[in-house]
């Protein structure tokens, strides 16, 4: 089965979870995408949803459903997004797509967060993927420097910018033998807005799609 396949097997066992009538949170990425094409197809009747990127807000407009501001919506009890790592901690690395910031504060705005990935995005140590840190564009050189110091090797991702208008570096080589740690670390460099470390806010369920099956495991 290929990677695509496996994607949305995982996004229709993330719709088991959704209920009509409730807000809805939903992440950004392909996997993403397949989870907006089964809500597209499956109509719940929901509250409204809220968007963790511009590109989700559009697909979700275009399926019909409504799109509001966290702040309007409050705290959700559901968020339903993917990762590009997990460990079996389900502690991840997010932000591949650039969304990373707007994820975190609505994974933190929830009550139940469901990770939804294919098989290859398990790892047993996080940081193969390099490490998404979205920075205020003045600070970037200097984080970067600090990123070196902490033995990482950032590179600015070319021609982009985030829905906050900020640059991203990826950080190669880092050994995060303790996300948390790390997660604080970065975060605490000032000109950081979010490091992709979802350690001190992991999923509480991580759903997994092989060629085996669906498994769903929860924290
Ligand atoms: O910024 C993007 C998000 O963190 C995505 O959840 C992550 O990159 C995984 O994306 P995909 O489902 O496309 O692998």
């Amino acid at each position: 089965m290929d990677q695509d396949a496996l994607k949305r097997q995982a996004a229709e066992t993330a719709y088991q979870h959704v209920r009509e009538g409730e807000w809805l949170g939903v992440g950004t990425g392909s996997t993403v995408n397949h989870f907006i094409d089964v809500l597209a197809e499956r109509q719940p009747s929901l509250q409204g949803c809220v968007s963790s990127s511009e590109a989700t807000t559009e697909r979700l407009k275009a399926a019909g459903f409504e799109v509001v501001e966290l702040n309007t919506a409050g705290d959700l009890p559901l968020y339903v997004d993917g990762a590009d790592e997990v460990n079996a901690h389900l502690e991840l690395i997010k932000g591949g797509g650039g969304a990373l910031t707007r994820e975190k504060i609505i994974a933190g705005a929830s009550r139940h967060f469901i990770c939804m990935v294919d098989e290859s995005k398990q790892v047993e140590l996080l940081g193969r993927f390099p490490l998404p840190v979205e920075v205020i564009p003045m600070a970037r050189s200097f984080v970067a420097r600090q990123l070196v110091k902490m033995g990482g090797k950032p590179e600015l991702r070319e021609n982009f910018t985030t829905d906050n208008g900020n640059p991203v570096l990826d950080v190669h080589n880092l050994e995060i033998l303790n996300p948390i740690e790390m997660e604080d670390r970065i975060n605490a460099i000032p000109g950081v807005v979010t490091v992709g470390l979802f350690a001190r806010r992991p999923a509480d369920t991580l759903i997994v799609a092989a060629a085996g099956g669906v498994e769903t495991r929860t924290r």
